[in-house]
């Protein structure tokens, strides 16, 4: 903070009688611009330096980020990043930006006069970029909406850090409100009852349906992070929905990073085992990604079917994500509509009359 300027960026002059309006900003995680290792390094710099993230010592931390991840991780991610690449683009990007079109639609459709647009938390397209371009355009209310159904302090409360840090440099603030949550939201269960029964009835069922979930320090559960909990629910809640007994799924946990103790089990080891034991057949899901992206496509499609088979399993199915699916659009719509509730988004008055009586009552010299 500048000793001699205030913080608080200069807001264009007030302007009275402007109709509210409401803004909608679907959060998502980011990713590299290019799979190129100039590209990846950035955005790993910048996720991986985020407190949330990674939560041991700073300074410690920092050193051994800069001095040996920095060096080291970045040239294989951009290998694995190529590999998932598609011709538009980072997948998660693509279907962040179809997810974020079609809640529009959905919205629009009933009547919702909202600007619904999407903000990365690390990378291109950040969160203070897209708040104030939101603001530019009007918004004097936004909603935040995680691409996380899942709580934890790793992602949702990242994305809520960024908010904040962005609200403490801005005079007129429009007013925010956050979903912590929806990991047990009847929409989005159904959605993912959906996705995964439309997969069964196209290719048969599984001997397994392994659920797995992006993993976190295992410290974090014991330090009071709801996230554990959350991903059982849905797992839970998603196994009663497609009527399926104890032994017919299993919970595990992906993409651990460094040699601490994440959530257990882990996703491709118990894959190995249960090729080892003779399951034939395993499908996995992944619920707590909403699109497609790295750690789906590259770990899970193309690793963790590897070593299955590797260790004798037959046959593996990777059931894709919620991604732009209708039902999955839908139960975004619904989950957002409810945190809409109270912000009079279907009864804005029509712009055209609006105008017309701001100039009736200017012409009268009324400020209005
Ligand atoms: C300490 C490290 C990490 C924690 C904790 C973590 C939690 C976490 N992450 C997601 C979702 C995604 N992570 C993705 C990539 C990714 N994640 C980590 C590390 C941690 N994640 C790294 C280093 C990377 C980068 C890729 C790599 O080098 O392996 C992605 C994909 C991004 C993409 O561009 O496709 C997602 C999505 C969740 C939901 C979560 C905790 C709940
Ligand atoms: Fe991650
Ligand atoms: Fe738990």
């Amino acid at each position: 903070m500048s000793l001699f300027l205030p913080p608080y960026a200069a807001e264009p002059p007030f302007a009275h009688g402007q109709a509210p309006r409401t803004g909608v900003l679907y959060c998502n995680l980011g990713t590299p611009d290019t799979p190129t290792t100039p590209d990846v390094r950035r955005f790993l710099a910048e996720f991986l330096s985020d407190p949330r993230v990674v939560e041991i010592p700073r300074l410690i931390w920092l050193v051994l980020l800069y001095g040996v991840v920095l060096r080291v991780r970045p040239a294989q991610s951009a290998a694995k990043y190529a590999s998932i690449w598609s011709a538009e683009g980072s997948p998660l990007k693509v279907w962040t930006e179809r997810q974020t079109r079609a809640l529009q639609a959905w919205l629009t459709q009933r009547k919702h006069q909202v600007l619904v647009r999407y903000a990365m938390r690390y990378g291109s397209s950040s969160i203070p970029s897209q708040l104030d371009a939101l603001k530019a355009e009007g918004a004097t209310r936004v909603l935040i909406v995680p691409a996380y159904p899942q709580y934890s302090a790793t992602t949702t409360a990242s994305l809520w850090d960024a908010v904040y840090k962005w609200a403490a440099t801005v005079r007129s603030i429009p007013e925010l409100r956050f979903i912590n949550h929806y990991h047990d939201d009847p929409h989005y269960i159904a959605a993912l009852a959906s996705r995964v029964s439309h997969h069964w009835l196209a290719h048969g069922r599984p001997d397994v349906l392994v659920m797995s979930f992006h993993g976190v320090p295992e410290r974090t559960l014991h330090l009071g992070d709801p996230y554990h909990c959350e991903c059982f629910k849905t797992a839970r809640l998603l196994a009663e929905q497609l009527g399926l007994n104890a032994s017919e799924f299993k919970v595990t946990f992906q993409s651990r990073l460094g040699r601490a103790k994440w959530l257990e089990p882990y996703t491709e080891p118990t894959l190995i085992e249960m090729g080892k034991a003779g399951v034939k057949r395993v499908d996995v899901v992944c619920p707590a990604f909403t699109s497609d992206c790295l750690e789906t496509l590259e770990e899970i499609n193309q690793e963790a079917r590897e070593a299955f088979l590797h260790a004798g399993g037959q046959s593996f199915h990777y059931i894709p994500c919620l991604n732009d699916d209708e039902a999955w659009i839908a139960a975004l719509g619904e989950i957002t509509q409810q945190h809409l509730m109270g912000w009079p988004t279907q009864s804005l008055p029509d712009p055209q009359a609006l105008a017309a009586s701001k100039a009736a009552a200017h012409a009268l010299g009324a400020e209005v």
